[in-house]
């Protein structure tokens, strides 16, 4: 059997994450930017690696690299993967265990604590990772014969330190293991109802308290439970290449798991898909792998073919994309990033879904007004740089490194794009605001700040209505709809998504 990656059916008590549930699919397989999880022949060299280290040591070491230089888990997880050269089973474990640990490690913290006399802060980084991570696959993982879990860290212990840490590892993993039935998430109590949440959901006190204030408790339960659990992978049909329908047969055909998404027109959700950018499909540009919030920002710009458009925050260029798509091919998408580096990014995405509208430009989006006239532009898409709590489904150490610091310095910065952008806009014009974010500051309160000193913009409820009807129904906008929708990630089991559309009066 192999011992890869499936998770315990709500074993910890958290939401469930089995492999059963349409929503539930294995954790590697749904996690396209890990791509090198596939099968590669070995070079001597990473055959030497693999001898050398095993996946448990392999994903200890990236834990250990995330928390001490907070490097980004999904950038360090490819870079160990492409070194080690695993084969796709191992790959997939080292996936689980680095996002599933540092998901869960607020949880695994507390019941460690409990087993750990001398306190978790005294013990060296790769122990304390260690011990996460070990615990993580006794209390929610199925798959992973506890046997194995506690020998393969006693032997990493072994390698690493003196037989005094590991046999302290040996005796806390079984403990762990033998009092597994009480250690349910689901358990935890604590006279702080915030405290409580963060405790069994893992996630920081000053964050469940801010979304608690913003949401009320138990929407913020709601939003940390759907934090944790497995995103969907999903892909957008160029539509100007192929037709959705089309897709999913060929899909289906090819025996991927394909169906159309409710809420995103372009969007196909593809679950057990493996690597969705490692597929002829994707190469010959068929489709973008793009989350299926993320595809209703084009869908409220909902730009004209003909049209001149600027994305002003663009790379890696997925909405730009998706603008060109929507324009038939014909009009102008100007694709604009600060980093110069990442103009090939986005050029290599307009390359090969073989749209030749888009324009790929490097310009701090703050003096975009010295490149384009004033008043010049049909429809300005301000796709911002944000905190990015909406994205914690795929990016787990947003949690433990953003801070309300964080969050106010994002802000003003925002209020400083918004204010300089929307003076390209022509009367009549469209300006669209969006972020990946569910903080409020960064949301509605920058609209709300942004509508007040400008008043020549209003908002405008003007959208595709088959979207609105489904927002509608997830409960992410109410009656009163006015142009500005919050999407929470577990309205469609998506990212965390906010669009404002405003109007510049003619
Ligand atoms: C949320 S991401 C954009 C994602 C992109 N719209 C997409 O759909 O693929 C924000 C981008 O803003 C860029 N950025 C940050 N500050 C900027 C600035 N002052 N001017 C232009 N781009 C900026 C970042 O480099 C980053 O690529």
């Amino acid at each position: 059997m192999s011992e890869s990656n499936t998770r315990k059916p709500n074993r910890a008590g958290g939401m469930t994450n089995s492999s059963s549930g349409k929503s539930k699919s294995k954790r590697p397989l749904t996690r396209p930017s890990n791509g090198s999880g596939t099968a590669i022949a070995g070079q001597q060299g990473a055959q030497a690696q693999r001898k050398l280290k095993s996946p448990r040591e392999l994903a200890m070491d990236t834990l250990v690299k995330v928390s001490q230089t907070g490097a980004y888990s999904n950038l360090q997880l490819n870079r160990t993967l492409q070194e080690a050269q695993l084969q796709r089973a191992d790959a997939g474990l080292v996936t689980e265990l680095v996002y599933g640990t540092i998901q869960r490690q607020a949880t695994l913290d507390y019941w460690l604590a409990r087993f750990v006399s001398k306190g978790l802060h005294k013990l060296e980084p790769w122990v304390h990772q260690l011990l996460r991570m070990s615990a993580y696959q006794l209390l929610y993982l199925d798959r992973i014969p506890a046997h194995a879990a506690v020998n393969e860290a006693v032997t990493i212990a072994k390698k690493r330190g003196h037989a005094g840490i590991s046999g302290m590892i040996n005796g806390v993993l079984r403990s762990i293991d033998r009092g597994r039935s009480e250690l349910q998430a689901a358990e935890i109590k604590h006279a702080d109802p915030i405290m409580q949440i963060a405790l069994r959901h893992s996630y920081p006190e000053w964050l469940v308290k801010r979304w608690a204030a913003a949401y009320g408790a138990e929407t913020a339960e709601a939003i940390c439970a759907s934090g944790n659990e497995q995103p969907h992978a999903s892909i957008r049909a160029n539509t100007l290449r192929s037709s959705r329908e089309a897709l999913i047969e060929q899909l289906q055909a090819a025996g991927y798991s394909a169906e159309a998404s409710s809420i995103a027109p372009a969007g196909i959700i593809v679950d057990r898909g493996g690597n969705l950018a490692d597929t002829d499909g994707f190469r010959e540009g068929l489709w973008t792998v793009q989350d299926v919030s993320s595809m209703l920002v084009a869908e409220v710009v909902a730009p004209k073919a003909g049209m001149q458009v600027l994305d002003c925050c663009a790379a890696p260029g997925g909405k730009s994309t998706h603008l060109a798509e929507l324009m038939g091919g014909k009009g102008k998408v100007w694709a604009n990033d600060l980093h110069a580096h990442k103009r090939d990014l986005i050029v290599s995405q307009t390359e090969r879904l073989k749209l030749r509208n888009v324009e790929a430009i490097t310009e701090d989006a703050l003096k975009l007004g010295e490149r384009f006239k004033p008043r010049s532009l049909d429809a300005v898409l301000l796709d911002a740089p944000c905190s990015g709590f909406g994205v914690i489904k795929r990016k787990p150490e947003i949690k433990w490194t953003k801070t309300a610091g964080d969050v106010s310095d994002i802000a003003a910065l925002q209020q400083r794009l918004l204010n300089a952008v929307c003076e390209l806009v022509r009367p009549g014009g469209v300006l669209v605001y969006s972020t990946c974010t569910i903080e409020r500051a960064e949301n509605e309160e920058q609209v709300a700040r942004f509508l007040r000193e400008h008043p020549e913009f209003q908002l405008d409820a003007n959208w595709p209505e088959d979207i609105v009807e489904q927002l509608r129904e997830a409960g992410a906008i109410g009656n009163a709809f006015e142009g500005q929708a919050q999407l929470l990630p577990q309205h469609f089991d998506s990212d965390g998504f906010f669009i404002a559309r405003m109007l510049k009066r003619p």
